[in-house]
């Protein structure tokens, strides 16, 4: 993408509404805009960075065999008043009436409307198990949005739900799930850590959260340092085997968020062991059996023909929120720094002097970077160098190639490591080589 022809609002100034780095940022390098309190547009740099992150996890949802949908942001009160959660939700809910005066409501959660589309089709124990999911935008009318994509009003969530004969067959789903969050979270370069946590208004009796550590995040918790060099699950994981071994080990060392806290627990880890911070919520699974299937007829028939409300799971991942935990876990004073996997291009490229030699080397390596697939911003702007290479710094792409008149005098170009400040001076093929 040439940056003349893009639309990259970057900031000078830093924005006094926001308080944490990671809002900071999205909106001094042009990724976000907000339109109201907790409700925003995804600028060009933005939405890229949110597709990527939903394309990871998409794909692993499907490798734990989940089955993508996309249910409509809009939904009909009766459903909630069915399961009963219609006045208990109170006031996070925006309700909404439409012409016929028909009860409407923007959906903060899915549960109702996934068990009526079960109940409409599965009859039998024999269509089970079944996991579906959607990524959609949910609306929860918080009553103090902040820190931007953080704790918004209108956020993009993966929501994923299980359906299984009994509580056995209910605890594997759990567990492909929790596995699965752990690859998923590992892919962006994030360590998330999995707690014990409270159900809330889901409900149920079996819950973790999926926190990532952060001094900005908003959850106090309480770990066992050897949680964090634990091994994440391999690519080659056979999701149909038990994976209780893997729970185990991932739930053996101590590890709560503050409302699940236990004081004389955490007191038998070692000290040196002990680790109070602050973290994020990146995710949040759920078991809570046949709290939907049964007041909505959820049922299939059993192998002695007997009618069973199902038992459910619902696992949600906060695919808005990551931009912000991601930032808010990699960043320095001079910007943003993206791991590859989700930075919104790969290469910065920079052309000191346009109209100068420096145009034909950059066209060259331009081309030669697409065509190999690497995503490349090429700063082709007529600004000063010390411009480009601030606004650079601040979009944190992973690599920079820093082409100039002097440098190309000697056959070469500069290339940049975002991460490490690590600089080398390399031919142009070679530049291209090693960046391919
Ligand atoms: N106001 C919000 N802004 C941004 N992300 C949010 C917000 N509220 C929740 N999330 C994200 O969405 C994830 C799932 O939300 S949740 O309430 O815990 N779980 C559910 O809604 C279940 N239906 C999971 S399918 C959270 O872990 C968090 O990462």
């Amino acid at each position: 993408m040439r940056l003349s022809r893009y639309f990259l609002p970057i900031l000078k100034e830093t924005p006094k509404e926001a308080e944490i780095v990671s809002h900071r940022l999205m909106l001094r390098a042009g990724m976000l805009r907000q339109q109201s309190a907790g409700i925003y547009a995804w600028l060009p740099l933005g939405y890229r960075v949110l597709m990527k992150i939903q394309k990871i996890v998409e794909e692993e949802q499907n490798r734990a065999g989940v089955v993508e949908l996309l249910m409509p942001t809009i939904q009909s009160a009766d459903l909630w008043r069915e399961s009963g959660r219609y006045e208990a939700y109170g006031k996070e809910m925006l309700r909404i009436t439409d012409r016929h005066e028909r009860d409407m409501l923007y959906g903060p959660t899915n549960e109702e409307m996934i068990t009526d589309i079960f109940r409409s089709y599965v009859r039998s124990y024999k269509d089970l198990p079944l996991n579906l999911y959607h990524i959609q935008w949910k609306f929860r009318d918080e009553v103090r949005p902040r820190f931007g994509v953080m704790r918004g009003r209108e956020f993009l969530m993966k929501d994923a739900y299980s359906f299984d004969l009994d509580q056995e067959a209910a605890r594997h789903a759990y567990n492909r799930m929790f596995v699965a969050y752990l690859r998923t979270f590992a892919r962006m370069g994030l360590k998330a850590i999995p707690m014990k946590a409270d159900t809330g208004p889901i409900g149920g009796d079996l819950s973790h959260e999926f926190i990532i550590l952060a001094s900005t995040g908003e959850s106090e918790v309480f770990l066992d340092k050897d949680i964090l060099d634990l091994p994440v699950p391999g690519e080659d994981t056979d999701f149909d085997a038990d994976l209780s071994p893997i729970i185990k080990s991932w739930t053996t060392p101590y590890a709560a968020t503050d409302e699940m806290h236990d004081p004389e627990a955490f007191g038998a880890v070692g000290e040196d062991k002990q680790v109070s911070a602050r973290g994020i919520e990146v995710g949040h699974i759920f078991y809570f059996g046949t709290k939907y299937s049964e007041p909505m007829g959820a049922t299939v028939t059993n192998s002695d023909g007997v009618e069973v409300p199902v038992h459910m799971g619902s696992y949600g991942v906060g695919v808005s929120r990551l931009l912000a935990a991601l930032i808010e876990a990699n960043h320095d004073d001079d910007g943003i720094i993206w791991p590859v996997s989700v930075a919104p291009f790969h290469v910065g490229l920079i052309n000191m002097k346009p109209g100068s030699e420096a145009d034909g080397a950059c066209n060259a390596l331009y081309e030669k970077l697409e065509a190999a697939g690497v995503e490349v911003l090429y700063d082709d702007r007529d600004t000063r160098a010390g411009a480009k290479f601030a606004s650079m710094d601040l979009i944190g792409l992973p690599y920079q190639v820093i082409v100039g008149p002097r440098g190309l005098k000697n056959g070469e170009v500069e290339v940049k490591n975002r991460a490490t400040g690590e600089r080398q001076m390399l031919s142009p093929e070679a530049a291209a080589e090693a960046l391919i």
